[in-house]
């Protein structure tokens, strides 16, 4: 049952993340009043089953058609089949799907109607919370930067550390939680970093239809192939000055790299890759974190864990060292960040998107028939 937002105080908010390596829809709550972190609820995830996948996937780098109407279908059921058990919610934010993202041309497209799902859930639902950022010149992502500084103070971490998310892409987050608001000027840099899971998920489903690389086992059988690894890192995108984003396919082109390569030498050179582009991204933060906390599904997989700590200046660990949960950050983050939307917070600034100002981005939508 929804009950009205509050102008301030805690909500108890729900956070759902369709994220691009496509293995499912994370849920998570979390009661916040857009500031502080109050604590962490219930969780819940639901798998994309290999029908759903192939339909999201044929969406990818499409803007409209019935590609994308399919892949919003797909999205908005599953969700609604994840969330319908979740009760005693305020809030719900809805990141939806990305299926397209060039912001500094078309924009950035994430699917799934959260006015249609404010409906069926009874709930208020904020969603679209990149195009206002991408409006404004900003690159629309990432979008977790806030809530990092939230879970930075929530954690009692009181110097430099960055957050690294290693999805289908991988992004990091440096935060000073010193200082005291996001939005100010030194207490964040993000970026995306590079390709993370996706080209290794491709190579695993194209060649063995296999999801993704378990336990980074076939890696571990294979070598690095170090001539695509250099051609990989004279990609320009890693000396670009961040703020900076990608999107799921733009590195589809080095990727084919290693098609000449057998399974096992691909599979360790797309993981080479993946924490190669993570050490070029350090040169970028404005000091040397004294760690770097990883989140998203590349923290299970032990080969990148380790290729990560043999490549960095600094301690690397999963985020759960701090006491957070690194399956959920990313559903966690669109509940807090639903809550300043509706308290009309910002969500972005200069330095974690590179847009004009600091602003708030998000559609609100109540349900149309009262509460459900
Ligand atoms: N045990 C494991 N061994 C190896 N890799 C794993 C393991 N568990 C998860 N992964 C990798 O992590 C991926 C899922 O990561 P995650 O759920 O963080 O991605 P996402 O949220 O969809 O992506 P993004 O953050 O880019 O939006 C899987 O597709 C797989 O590549
Ligand atoms: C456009 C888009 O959906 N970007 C995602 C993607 O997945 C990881 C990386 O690329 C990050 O920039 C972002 O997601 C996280 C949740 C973010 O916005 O913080």
């Amino acid at each position: 049952m929804s009950r009205a937002i509050s102008k301030d105080g805690p909500v108890r908010a729900l956070g759902a993340m369709s994220g691009t390596s496509l293995d499912g829809v994370d849920a998570a709550v979390l009661v916040t009043d857009g500031h502080d972190i109050l604590r962490f609820g219930q969780t819940a995830y639901r798998a994309y089953t290999t029908a759903e996948r192939r339909v999201i996937a044929a969406g990818f780098g499409k803007w409209q058609g019935p590609e994308v109407q399919a892949a919003a279908e797909v999205v908005e059921a599953a969700h609604i089949a994840l969330l319908t058990d979740m009760t005693d919610i305020d809030l719900i934010g809805f990141h939806g799907q990305t299926l397209a993202h060039a912001p500094r041309t078309r924009g950035t497209l994430q699917v799934g109607d959260g006015a249609a799902l404010a409906d069926r859930l009874g709930v208020p639902v904020v969603w679209d919370f990149r195009t206002a950022d991408v409006e404004l010149g900003g690159e629309g992502a990432p979008l977790a930067p806030f809530f990092h500084h939230a879970c930075a103070r929530f954690a009692g971490i009181d110097g430099p550390v960055a957050f690294l998310n290693l999805g289908g892409v991988g992004n990091l987050t440096w935060v000073d939680p010193a200082m005291p608001r996001p939005q100010d000027e030194g207490a964040l840099l993000a970026f995306d970093t590079g390709p993370a899971n996706a080209p290794l998920n491709d190579l695993m489903q194209s060649r063995l239809g296999q999801a993704f690389d378990e336990g980074g086992k076939l890696a571990a059988s294979g070598q690095v192939e170090q001539g695509a690894l250099e051609l990989f890192l004279a990609e320009p995108y890693f000396a670009r000055i961040p703020p900076k984003s990608l999107d799921r396919n733009d590195f589809a082109e080095m990727v084919a790299l290693v098609g000449e390569l057998s399974d096992a030498d691909a599979a360790a050179t797309l993981t080479a890759m993946c924490a190669a582009a993570v050490a070029e991204a350090m040169q970028h933060c404005p000091s040397l974190p004294s760690r770097v906390l990883v989140t998203g599904g590349g923290r299970n997989n032990p080969v990148l864990m380790q290729m990560l700590a043999v490549s960095l200046d600094c301690s690397v660990g999963p985020v759960e060292d701090t006491g957070l949960d690194g399956d959920m950050l990313e559903a966690q983050a669109f509940g807090y960040l639903a809550v300043r939307v509706a308290r009309g917070l910002p969500t972005s600034c200069p330095g974690t998107t590179g847009v004009r100002a600091a602003v708030g981005g998000g559609t609100v939508s109540v349900p149309s028939r009262g509460e459900g």
